[in-house]
């Protein structure tokens, strides 16, 4: 049976708990300040309180890859779990894993997260296409037959992105330009929603690029880096109904009580609807 696509399971997550993300972002300061060890056993706490928390009702839950990593195999352990516990309450996990490397190479990284046999089998993970979006298509080809989706970096919301990402290629658009342009072609006549999304940044004021992608566009750095719901319309204009806002220590420090956590994410989510529903 073919798997329902990403953009399709997306929507109706999206429709039926609203559009919010969280990160999970097992930051050392964030254990210390729960009162957790920044060892295996604090990892494993702080990760499994966010996914009891919050996976029954967000429709998005990102794990940052890194900070299961720097604790090596047995944090990957960890990240596993997460995955299926999060999938098995109702959200849609996206592993924030930012992978970009030579098509062969990006073939391995699809097996890792897009196929449906392996322990990270997420719903959709990042990758940058700054090798070339063609490099990605590995990644494209696993995630279109797994029904899984792929985020593609555009505009980044850290300041040093846009001498990349802003830089102008040989046809004269924006590389920025030139990827999102990819991103629609992939998700040409999909319906209600392509599976293949856009990163840009909630900070970057107006985008001042075409993100008519036919896709989701995740928007990272609401909270810490400064972002709020309220510039979500101001960035996106007329696509904001296709924006998934990403918030993760603007949410997470409110932890260690599951109380603080639902209830710093219910107000992002009432901002974001308020704003969304303004523009
Ligand atoms: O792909 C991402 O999620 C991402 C893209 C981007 O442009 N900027 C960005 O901050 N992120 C990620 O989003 C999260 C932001 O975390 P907070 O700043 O704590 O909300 C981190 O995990 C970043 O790696």
């Amino acid at each position: 049976m073919t798997p329902e696509p990403f953009g399709a399971r997306l929507r109706h997550a999206m429709d039926t708990r609203g559009p919010l993300c969280v990160g999970i972002d097992p930051h050392a300061s964030l254990l210390t300040s729960w009162g957790l060890n920044d060892d295996i056993a604090g990892l494993e706490r702080f990760t499994r309180t966010v996914v009891e928390a919050l996976a029954d009702r967000v429709a998005v839950l990102k794990p940052q890859s890194a900070f299961f990593e720097r604790f090596g195999s047995r944090g990957i352990a960890v990240l596993e779990k997460a995955v299926a516990e999060a999938r098995s309450a109702g959200a849609l996990v996206l592993m924030d894993a930012k992978r970009g490397d030579i098509g062969s190479t990006m073939g391995a990284y699809a097996a890792t997260y897009l196929d449906q046999d392996s322990p990270l089998f997420s719903d959709a993970v990042t990758v940058s296409p700054y090798l070339g979006f063609g490099s990605l298509r590995p990644a494209l080809d696993a995630a279109a037959v797994s029904g899984a989706g792929v985020f593609v970096l555009a505009l980044t919301s850290n300041p040093e992105g846009a001498e990349v990402q802003r830089a102008t290629a040989a046809d004269g658009r924006s590389l920025a330009q030139l990827m999102l342009d990819h991103m629609a072609a992939e998700n040409a006549g999909a319906a209600p929603l392509g599976s293949v999304g856009a990163v840009v940044g909630a900070t970057l004021g107006d985008a001042g690029v075409d993100l008519a992608i036919n896709g989701p566009l995740l928007a990272p750095g609401i909270g810490a880096q400064g972002a709020t719901p309220a510039d979500l319309p101001g960035v996106f204009g007329a696509a904001v109904g296709n924006v998934v806002p990403s918030v993760s220590r603007g949410v997470l420090r409110h932890g260690p009580d599951a109380s603080g956590l639902r209830e710093a994410a219910a107000r992002f989510a009432d901002e974001v609807r308020d704003a969304v529903s303004g523009s």
